[in-house]
């Protein structure tokens, strides 16, 4: 989120969650002022998401004072040591391809909240809008999965089915531009969400 008028409008649609992007070569990059001013007009039980790729710590430290996330989202090579020295709940993301270990990743961030997996691009760290092959994800994993990656209104409710995560994140599958929300991609998003049929015995 860049704009206040899109982080309300997620969150009255029934967004868990929104994010914010510190990534410095993102085109979604929002300012410090923009993000707290995003935060603050959030109402209640909607937790705010500062994402980060391989930070200087000054800058997360700053994100924390400022604009007081509820959560970091590490989407770079950062370490457990790294992510976990901020004292904040942390989400690790890791960028699946077939070699990904995701158990010894779930291993070495097992204090992490969870681990958000995303689709692997050689020459990006994340909002591609690529999906990756769900199938890689083991049945097992010990923390809770957050599935990215390519994620949109037409494919999602395929995705929760198949992968039964806590939670699903998606950025340019429910973009008008880049950094700027459609509410009625968001609206579609939410409602595949809310009516997925899990069959839940
Ligand atoms: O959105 C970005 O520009 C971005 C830049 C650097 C790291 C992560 C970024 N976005 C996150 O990537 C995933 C997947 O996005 P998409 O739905 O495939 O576009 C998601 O967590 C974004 O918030």
């Amino acid at each position: 989120m860049t704009r206040v008028e899109d982080g309300l409008a997620a969150a009255r649609l029934g967004a868990d969650a929104i994010g914010l992007v510190f990534a410095e070569k993102s085109p979604r990059r929002v300012d410090l002022a923009a993000a707290g001013e995003v935060v603050r007009a959030l109402p209640p039980f909607v937790a705010s998401v500062a994402l980060f790729v391989n930070p200087e710590p000054v800058l997360v430290a700053r994100v924390l004072a400022e604009v007081r996330p509820a959560l970091l989202q590490f989407h770079g090579e950062e370490e457990a040591a790294f992510c976990r020295s901020f004292g904040s709940p942390y989400l690790k993301a890791v960028r699946v391809r077939p070699e990904t270990d995701l158990l010894q990743c779930a291993t070495d961030f097992s204090d992490a909240a969870g681990l958000l997996l995303d689709a692997y691009a050689p020459d990006a760290h994340g909002g591609t809008g690529h999906r990756f092959d769900w199938s890689l994800i083991p049945a097992d994993l010990p923390l809770p999965v957050v599935l990215a990656g390519g994620l949109a209104p037409g494919n999602v409710a395929e995705a929760v089915r198949r992968v039964r995560p806590w939670g699903v994140d998606v950025s340019s599958g429910v973009e008008a531009a880049k950094g700027i929300k459609d509410a009625a991609k968001v609206a579609a998003f939410i409602n595949e969400v809310a009516n997925v049929d899990l069959q839940l015995s």
